[in-house]
């Protein structure tokens, strides 16, 4: 029996390899023989490809020496003999294509038809002059060449490729490039970027008077060159420069208006927050660099936080007429490690991970109704936020801040459906980065400055560990980390504003900052996907006396809601009568000011003549401090309290008349199904004490609580972590309602969309659709 040892196979292989082993096939055994052998052989085509690629080769060389002149050929296979001894006509490449694409023309020594690769038109020179030095490169580059734009090939690709026949590998390779390119303009739906920012403040007075030069160059919005200069007494180097050069999404100039920064990186993010996705915005830097002013800003140039907030309410007011809108606030910042509510200053918070991410126990959740509202709670914050002066900053900020918004928006579809959607946008402005000796040495600023540096760090360590995709992120390396979680590495469009500072002693700062706001690029969140919860219109006849329910609930909520605001105004009231007796009236802003969780008044800080606290918001009334100003300030209130609730009077006895109205003609309706309920069930329903779900009844018309699940989920206390989550205010526990317009019936009452008449314009549409 022969057996064929190693030697004898690769004998037969060359001799097949001379002459095509299929030609000599005249049996169906050999055939199947021969078969047989090509298939366990390895080194099958192996010369085919090798004569391809060596033809390949040839036809760049041609290209190149014909310096991309329009010169086209096709050969059948007759001609292919030829073509060894004149690889000059076995293809070329068209530069004058239409469309500015390049043309290929290509000849395979296999194929009797022409083939033609169309490549995309380089977008820019650089990409052709890798094209050029691909085809300068040989053979190994040849690969390269039709893997326009050749960094995108995947090495393991072409391989695959290449043992699949060389003229397939090219279509299909060009045809992957194509994809890859296609897949990477339309951006990977289920991830997304951070969009990096960078901003270069002005030359500071102090900086100037010390002589410092401007080291930041920025060109075109986008590019940043940044330039060190050699020290004056370092004559080796003396005139030697090292620049480094960066590119983001954007840079802005140490001209650029807040508007502007503000509409280039954040507008968008409001625009989806009420879309029900979540947004973070947070500024980094060393200290003094501009990042607290980015994000606050001044009275006459307000800052980010301010600006994204009177545009949601802007959007809020303009769509108040599709749906119900609630948007609630929490403002807490990262001092030494402790986290701590702004709002309402106390004992620390505890960070606590449960299911929906990371939760600060007991923050305090405000709602707010207006844009002035908010800026007073941001006033607030603001005053309770450490600030200190440094050597390097005279109002530096010592904690990391962020301020959380919630927006629940509340939208009927087509169908009548109720949606649901809750966005979040967390405004975060971080302590700077700093040297200890930029500061004070061995101090509580020095301290805090080890703390801001190791928690800065640990986000270092979170941007790297991102960007090189490992399994384990660091988070937990400190508090900052843990409550960036989600904008980092969750659901989230998150965008990332780097101050720099133009000074050349800051260089080593701004080099640093320059490189992470780099690095952060890299990283790949999670797409934002809208938190919508849809609930649909009741059908059956338990629904119906659920909706009553509802609107029974909903009633006694308006009651309690105008309940509180005559509360509201008799204190109001009160106070204005002692600010016009009392010489020294109390200011209208301690009426705003809700107690404190623990239900034991704050201790005012001292008033430190800080950049949060001078500056920036700092309350008209406080700066006027006059009593009459005082009082007409408390009138004007007065006055439009009584306006407001004279309005929700009217609008509530109109409301009652028309719940009158449905519970008749529901009652109506319900005489009908007597057939399923009985005549008892039936008289149950005609009379509204029966609808009360807390009267037991002989024969059961049970609430059908348990069948139909409220559009407002029962409400429970709600802590930060459960907002970077994106869940629904309304579902999260540890949650405080603090608003003193909502407060006193938000504990009685779920629904946190406390607008009247909504599930009763739900259960009028149900009617009239029935
Ligand atoms: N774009 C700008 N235009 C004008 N002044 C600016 C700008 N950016 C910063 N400044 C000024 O620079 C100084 C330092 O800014 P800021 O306090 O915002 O720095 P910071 O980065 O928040 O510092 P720290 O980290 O120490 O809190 C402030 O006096 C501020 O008014």
């Amino acid at each position: 029996m022969p057996v064929s040892t190693r030697s004898q196979a690769s004998g037969q292989k060359q001799d097949d390899s001379a002459l095509h082993p299929r030609s000599r096939i005249k049996t169906h055994q050999e055939k199947a023989e021969v078969t047989n052998f090509l298939t366990r052989n390895p080194h099958y085509g192996l010369k085919e490809k090798m004569r391809e690629l060596t033809l390949l080769y040839e036809q760049q060389k041609q290209a190149r020496n014909s310096n991309f002149s329009s010169y086209c050929s096709s050969r059948t296979e007759d001609q292919l003999p030829r073509l060894k001894d004149n690889p000059k006509d076995s293809g070329s490449i068209d530069m004058s294509a239409g469309g500015g694409q390049v043309i290929r023309r290509n000849t395979m020594t296999h194929l009797t038809a022409t083939r033609t690769f169309v490549f995309p038109k380089p977008r820019v020179q650089h990409k052709f002059d890798d094209l050029k030095e691909n085809l300068e490169a040989g053979q190994e580059k040849a690969i390269g060449l039709f893997c326009y734009p050749p960094q995108k090939a995947d090495p393991a690709t072409v391989a695959r490729r290449l043992s699949t026949g060389v003229g397939r590998a090219l279509t299909e390779n060009l045809q992957e490039t194509e994809k890859l390119e296609a897949a990477d303009e339309r951006s990977v739906p289920d991830e997304s970027r951070i969009l990096v920012f960078v901003r270069l403040r002005p030359m500071g007075k102090k900086e100037k008077e010390v002589g410092s030069r401007c080291c930041v160059r920025i060109v075109n919005r986008k590019d940043v060159y940044l330039t060190e200069f050699a020290n004056e007494n370092d004559y080796l180097r003396l005139k030697r420069l090292r620049g480094r050069h960066f590119t983001f999404d954007a840079s802005f100039s140490d001209t650029t208006t807040q508007q502007e920064v503000y509409s280039t990186t954040t507008a968008d993010l409001v625009e989806s927050v009420l879309q029900g996705k979540n947004g973070s915005v947070f500024c980094y830097g060393a200290t003094g660099a501009g990042k607290t002013y980015t994000m606050l800003g001044t009275v006459g140039n307000p800052g980010v936080m301010v600006l994204a907030i009177k545009d949601l309410f802007t959007k809020v007011r303009q769509r108040s007429c599709d749906g119900n809108h609630a948007v609630h606030l929490s403002y807490l910042e990262v001092y030494n490690e402790t986290v701590k509510d702004l709002l309402s200053p106390g004992r620390p918070l505890v960070l606590r991970e449960d299911k929906q991410g990371m939760v600060a126990a007991g923050l305090t959740q405000y709602r707010a109704y207006s844009t002035d509202e908010v800026m007073a709670l941001l006033l607030q914050g603001n005053q309770n936020r450490t600030t200190e002066p440094t050597r390097a900053n005279e109002t530096s900020s010592r904690s990391h801040a962020i301020l959380q918004v919630v927006v629940e928006y509340r939208v009927r579809d087509s169908a009548m459906n109720v949606i649901n959607r809750v966005g979040k946008l967390s405004l975060i402005d971080l302590a700077g980065s700093e040297r200890a000796l930029a500061t004070d040495q061995r101090t509580l600023r020095s301290i805090e400055g080890a703390n801001i540096n190791r928690s800065l760090l640990a986000l270092s360590s979170c941007i790297n560990a991102l960007v090189e995709a490992k399994k384990h992120i660091p988070y937990r390396n400190s508090k900052l980390t843990q409550l960036l979680k989600d904008s980092l590495g969750g659901s989230c469009n998150t965008v990332m504003i780097a101050n720099i500072s133009p000074s050349n002693l800051l260089f080593s700062e701004t080099q640093n900052t320059l490189h992470w706001a780099d690095r952060a690029k890299q990283i790949r969140t999670k797409a934002s996907n809208a938190n919508e919860q849809i609930t649909q219109v009741p059908e059956g006849h338990a629904d119906q006396v659920k909706l009553l329910l509802e609107l029974q609930k909903e009633n006694r909520e308006l009651r309690a809601q105008l309940a509180q605001q005559q509360q509201k105004l008799v204190t109001l009231q009160a106070q204005y009568l002692a600010a016009q007796s009392s010489p020294t009236p109390s200011s209208v802003t301690s009426l705003l000011t809700p107690p404190t969780t623990t239900g034991v008044p704050s201790k005012k800080r001292k008033a430190r003549p800080s950049f949060l606290s001078g500056t920036c918001f700092t309350p008209e009334l406080k700066r006027k401090g006059t009593q009459e100003a005082t009082a007409k300030e408390l009138l004007q209130t007065v006055n439009a309290l009584e306006g407001e609730i004279e309005k929700m009077k009217r609008d509530h006895s109109l409301r009652l008349k028309q719940k009158d109205d449905y519970i008749k003609e529901l009652i109506k309706k319900g005489e009908k199904p007597q057939t399923k309920f009985g005549t008892e069930g039936a008289r149950r329903m005609i009379t509204r004490s029966s609808l009360r779900p807390k009267q037991p009844s002989p024969v059961e018309l049970k609430s059908p609580s348990h069948l139909f699940r409220s559009p407002v989920p029962t409400a429970k206390k709600r802590s930060f972590g459960d907002i970077t989550t994106g869940n629904s205010p309304s579902i999260i526990s540890g949650r405080k309602m603090r608003s003193h317009a909502v407060s006193v019936y938000a504990a009685a009452a779920p629904s946190m969309l406390l607008q009247p008449g909504f599930a009763r314009r739900k259960a009028c549409s149900f009617l009239s659709a029935d």
